[in-house]
């Protein structure tokens, strides 16, 4: 729960009370763990002859870096690649590889012997696929924090954060992640999926040793497009007898309702993705919070691609739509638009010290080297300065529904094509036209779904965009008048508003973030933007 937020209803109470208990039993058994930040060596280790100036983090010291008010050539290296004459006709072909045919077919097509790749024998690619949504990658600051901490650190303490893994740059991270999502807290992890496993898993575990059928078995209720890692700490959490799983279908509250309503267990927990990884939609976060403060869950989102994208500040979806502090726990990744690597936990005190303590996909696992530490750092400061990324890309979420004609909500664009052969097939025709664009199929979306997934940056330009429509257009025309497309669109568009603001909307628009209201096609409301796309 955020920092100025108080319960909302008794049910919602009773959480903190389990919590407090759950953190008293692991005192008294000498099992709450605690995390001692450390200074690491900075001249020893430093390479000798250099001067790094980097600032020690302190947690009070903010590192100087440039900041630009516009995309620079850096930004390319965010959104363009090379790929060799090799690679593509494998991947043209579908061949089954293990990325090793650069060596093996060197001899057709000529590649050095040595592996390494010609320049001239590669074919330049424009990336419509990574999550680097702001570019924040290939920032110089982000590259110079980097390579600085790596020159005067290392990769830092080699062990995990609870040994001697956790050192004053991951404090200081955390305490900047927990400002972002107005938190008390925040608890960095491995991974994105590591943190959603650990919440998964010490949420479920209050009371050390539940036997399945007693009253402190942990219901929980997830979206039925949840993300795997959700999904695997669910399932976690169900095999060590601690929780029942119920999913609820995709951002269907009268569905969760009914669900909640018929639940006999005290302890639910309700968990969702903020922003939807393959359909670009997004949780239905102001309903879910009324429904809190109705049925006492916890409420947990994943905010991976919500993180810097979403909200004024950056703070997410929970930001944009006003209900950061009716969120119990905010998981994160800084693989995304963080542009850098590892997961993160915002919370109050009380639960990051339940989740180090039992988490054991945080526990028993190495912590971040301090290098991506300290690039995550300046990425979220750079973000915070350059305020135009976040408008640049949901400029580009704009550009692209109104060429395609499509309704996009998010920069995760998808063009539903239906069949999984023909989803491939359109993606390898794009491949060879000089676009990645994954091909994404069943089981990750349901049969029949079959879709490319594109996905825009602050890093693209105008004319990437325009290239990519041009690029697209066949199966545009088809999209647009295809039954999937009309299905995915009827379920989705409408349903991501808040009542009173979709009744207020003409049928087709999209959801978008904060800007200028311009020539009164847009709405505001609590920092999100509604747009009426051209149709
Ligand atoms: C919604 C969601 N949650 C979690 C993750 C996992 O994050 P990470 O890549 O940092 O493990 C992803 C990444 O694909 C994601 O899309």
């Amino acid at each position: 729960m955020g920092r100025s937020s108080s319960t909302s209803s008794t049910s919602v109470s009773l959480w903190e009370d389990w919590l407090e208990q759950a953190l008293q039993a692991l005192q008294s058994s000498m099992l709450l763990r605690s995390l001692r930040p450390l200074v690491p060596s900075e001249v020893a280790g430093a390479v000798a002859g250099r001067d790094c100036k980097s600032a020690r983090a302190t947690g009070t010291h903010t590192p100087s870096f440039l900041t630009f008010q516009g995309l620079g050539t850096w930004d390319r290296a965010s959104v363009e690649v090379e790929v060799s004459h090799a690679t593509l006709q494998c991947w043209n072909q579908e061949s089954p590889s293990t990325g090793a045919e650069v060596c093996n077919l060197e001899d057709v097509l000529d590649v050095p012997s040595s592996g390494v790749v010609a320049v001239d024998s590669c074919n330049k690619l424009r990336l419509f696929s990574g999550n680097d949504y702001l570019g924040l990658s290939v920032h110089p600051a982000v590259r110079s924090a980097a390579a600085e901490a790596a020159l005067e650190f290392g990769m830092g303490p080699r062990a995990s954060a609870l040994v001697c893994g956790y050192t004053y740059h991951h404090r200081l991270l955390e305490s900047t992640i927990a400002e972002l999502k107005s938190t008390e807290e925040c608890l960095l992890c491995p991974s994105g999926f590591a943190a959603n496993m650990a919440v998964m898993t010490a949420v479920t575990s209050l009371a050390p040793g539940t036997v399945k059928g007693q009253e402190n078995v942990v219901a929980i209720f997830s979206d039925a497009l949840n993300h795997a890692s959700i999904i695997d700490g669910a399932r976690v959490a169900q095999r060590q007898s601690n929780a029942e799983v119920y999913v609820y279908k995709h951002n269907d509250m009268a569905h969760l309702q009914l669900l909640l309503s018929k639940c006999t267990q005290e302890r639910k927990v309700v968990v969702t993705d903020s922003l939807f990884s393959m359909d670009g939609d997004f949780a239905l976060l102001v309903e879910l919070v009324a429904l809190r403060k109705q049925h006492g869950f916890l409420l947990v989102i994943d905010e991976a691609h919500g993180t810097l994208v979403c909200g004024e500040n950056g703070g997410g979806v929970a930001e944009a739509l006003g209900v950061q502090d009716e969120i119990d726990i905010h998981v994160g990744t800084l693989s995304k638009a963080v542009g850098c690597q590892g997961g993160f936990i915002a919370s109050s005190q009380k639960w990051k010290q339940l989740i180090q303590s039992r988490g054991r996909s945080f526990i028993f696992s190495t912590a971040l080297p301090i290098p991506i530490v300290a690039a995550a750092h300046a990425a979220i400061l750079v973000a915070r300065e350059e305020k135009w990324r976040q408008r640049a890309v949901w400029e580009r979420v704009q550009q692209f529904s109104q060429a395609t004609g499509l309704h996009f909500t998010s920069p995760i664009a998808p063009i539903i094509l239906g069949s999984a052969d023909d989803t491939l097939k359109a993606s390898r025709q794009l491949l060879m036209a000089g676009f990645h664009v994954s091909a994404i199929r069943p089981p990750t979306v349901a049969s029949n779904a079959s879709r490319l997934r594109i996905t825009l940056s602050a890093a693209h330009t105008t004319a990437d965009v325009e290239a990519l429509v041009v690029a697209l257009s066949p199966w545009i025309r088809t999209t647009c008048s295809s039954p999937s497309y009309r299905q995915y669109a009827a379920q989705r568009f409408d349903l991501s508003l808040p009542k009173e603001i979709s009744q207020t909307l003409p049928q087709n628009h999209m959801i978008g973030m904060p800007s200028q209201d311009r020539q009164g096609k847009h709405y505001t409301k609590a920092g999100i933007l509604f747009i009426q796309p051209k149709l």
